[in-house]
């Protein structure tokens, strides 16, 4: 059995283990096993262990097929049950239908010629239809190849998609499947704290993988690809994910075709999309209006991949879950929080950012959502739509221009703006952000975001409040900011969790040190990190939205920025050139000290 509870830790490992063991002892009845699979999945809504079992549903449900009837009416259903099972109106399901027995489902008893070993070791039936249909709009791209196929594979190895899944590339190139699978084969791997049958897994997963090439009538072209979905589906009730991965201009074509002709009529339709989330607040808006005329807001999953680092989840569940946080986790304890994400590289050549800038590429979704999950008021649950009620992105302040500043770096030949880079086109900003409310009133939140700097790093920052009247100060000396308590989470270089605290130098006398306490990720935990793909991936799988932008958040997102861009837009604002592989520009460190802060730099 791979989940353990002790009295201080709960560890999770490969769901073949979980599952296989849960089948033992599962009933039909979910909601009536004491101590087995069904209490612990019903247990979802108020644990964060449970997090980690999404995705798990499909695997076990797949099995459970085999097995067990389903209750007809389950009472008590948690989130994600309820997911499963609740029916949208019209034709476009958002329900989950895992839960269901296919109709014409074969029991390994029933037919044993067509059984054969699974992941767990467990008898399959290979010939049973898929319950989940994923295609790949743009199969064909660097995205697909670099990051979706891998993160699709990787999922499927570790048992989180369906046995019987099945994998659609689309895009315009006339090629064969088979040049497909070898396209993605070039790329797979199998990870390195488990390689059991990996070249089977790599086999059985291109096996289920199909091409459509689409040509240059997407209308014809996503007819296709539901006549290809459907026939490999065999009338089957599978729900579909399309994952847009195809340039800005395509995407209106690809998505209103979609929309009309590739959607399935017998269980859900998610659709993915990836940056950039329009241009500006006019273009996003059009975009969205576009978007929720074809499909409804809980299909749509705006994806960011930088969401899906642990970094991002902890920052929920180290406040709402440690008592020691969540009480002070406002303007009365928090005297600052700095969001720091910084790249040691240029830009990518032929990547969308060249005219868009670091503002639209970064700052707008994955700054502005990290700040918002870090300043949101307690949700009434983990459900998706509860923590996207939460986040607070409409109460930040509007930026303006005198608490910004914006850079370029400079190219290997001195001052020039990089031919990759459309004239002043910033890669560097940095900003005092205010949050108007009762929580935050006057807590600064500094961001520093850029390319070209002097490393790699990612974390955030929340600094405390000196201690009122501390009776150790003339212990502490003159600099009392040396003596902050500071909680930081950091993903890059290392990903660790550490607390500033204040401690006893060893020896007589009385002189105090400022110490880190430092969970050190790779040193607590010996395994391979899955790549943030493949968490937001199972998001969309479990229907969990929370790390997707809605509608409104998006708006809200560009509201915050719209006067900043206004003002670049009429060349009031100056970009700093900066040196590459130097700490960005000068005017960052006036700004923090204007918003008294001392930049913490190491
Ligand atoms: N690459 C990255 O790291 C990141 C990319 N993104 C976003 O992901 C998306 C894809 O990026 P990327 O893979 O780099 O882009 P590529 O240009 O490498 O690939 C685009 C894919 O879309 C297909 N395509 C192009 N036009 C159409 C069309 N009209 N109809 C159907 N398919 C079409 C292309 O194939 P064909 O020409 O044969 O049709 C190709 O398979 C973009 O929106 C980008 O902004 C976001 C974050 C990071
Ligand atoms: O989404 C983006 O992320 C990358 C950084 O991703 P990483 O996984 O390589 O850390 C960033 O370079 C790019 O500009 C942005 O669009």
């Amino acid at each position: 059995m791979s989940v353990s509870f002790s009295s201080t830790s709960f560890a999770f490992q490969r769901p073949a283990h979980l599952c296989s063991n849960s089948l033992t002892v599962a009933s039909n009845n979910f909601d009536s096993v004491p101590g087995g699979l069904g209490r612990l999945v019903l247990n979802v809504r108020s644990t964060s262990l449970c997090r980690r079992f999404r995705g798990l549903k499909l695997w076990v449900l797949e099995r459970l097929n085999f097995q067990f009837q389903p209750p007809k009416q389950p009472k008590n259903r948690n989130h994600h049950f309820k997911n499963n099972l609740e029916n949208e109106k019209g034709s476009v399901s958002d329900s989950s239908s895992i839960l269901h027995v296919p109709d014409d489902k074969v029991t390994p008893m029933e037919s044993p010629s067509l059984l054969q070993t699974g992941l767990s070791g467990a008898p399959m039936d290979v010939s049973r239809k898929p319950s989940l249909c994923i295609a790949v709009i743009g199969a064909t791209g660097e995205l697909a190849k670099r990051k979706i196929f891998p993160a699709l594979f990787a999922l499927y190895y570790s048992g989180f998609l369906p046995e019987n899944v099945g994998i659609f590339g689309y895009s315009r190139k006339d090629i064969t499947d088979e040049d497909l699978q070898s396209i993605i084969a070039s790329t797979l791997t199998c990870r390195v704290d488990h390689q059991e049958n990996c070249d089977d897994k790599l086999n059985a997963f291109l096996s289920r993988t199909y091409y459509i090439n689409g040509g240059y009538d997407n209308k014809y072209g996503m007819s296709m690809l539901n006549a290809r979905m459907e026939q490999i589906e065999g009338g089957s009730k599978t729900n579909r994910i399309f994952y847009l991965s195809v340039p800005q201009e395509a995407l209106l074509d690809v998505a209103s075709c979609l929309a009309s002709s590739a959607q399935t009529q017998k269980g859900w339709n998610r659709i993915i999309f990836e940056k950039p989330f329009g241009f500006d607040a006019l273009s996003s808006h059009r975009l969205t209006q576009y978007l929720l005329s074809n499909f409804q807001e809980k299909q749509i999953y705006r994806i960011d991949h930088l969401l899906g680092r642990n970094l991002i989840e902890n920052l929920t569940v180290l406040r709402f879950s440690n008592l020691v946080f969540e009480p002070l986790w406002s303007r009365t304890y928090i005297d600052n929080v700095q969001v720091i994400l910084s790249e040691d590289l240029a830009v990518h050549p032929g990547r969308y950012f060249s005219g868009y800038g670091i503002i639209r590429d970064i700052v707008h979704s994955h700054v502005l959502q990290t700040i918002a999950l870090l300043a949101m008021e307690p949700p009434i649950s983990l459900d998706g739509e509860d923590i996207r009620n939460e986040k607070v992105l409409r109460s930040i302040r509007k930026l303006e221009p005198k608490d910004v500043i914006l850079g370029q770096y400079k190219t290997s030949g001195g001052a020039k703006v990089d031919a990759c880079l459309n004239g002043l086109t910033p890669t560097y900003f940095a900003a005092a952000l205010y949050i108007d409310n009762a929580r935050w009133d006057g807590v600064p939140f500094l961001i520093k975001t850029g390319l070209g700097l002097i490393k790699h790093q990612m974390e955030i920052r929340i600094q405390f409040r000196n201690v009122p009247g501390n009776v150790y100060h003339e212990c502490i000396g003159h600099n009392m900011d040396r003596a902050v308590n500071e909680l930081i989470l950091r993903d890059v270089p290392d990903e660790a969790i550490l607390v500033r605290v204040n401690n006893k130098v060893p020896g007589l006398g009385l002189q105090l040190d400022s110490s880190e306490l430092n969970l050190l990720y790779k040193d607590k935990y010996n395994m391979e990190v899955p790549d943030s793909y493949e968490h937001l991936l199972l998001d969309v799988i479990d229907g969990d939205s929370h790390l997707f932008m809605r509608s409104d958040e998006l708006a809200a997102a560009w509201n915050i920025l719209t006067p900043i861009l206004n003002e670049i837009d009429k060349d009031n604002m100056s970009v700093e050139l900066y040196e590459m592989g130097g700490r960005g520009p000068v005017g960052a460190y006036y700004l923090w000290a204007k918003h008294g802060v001392r930049w913490v730099e190491d």
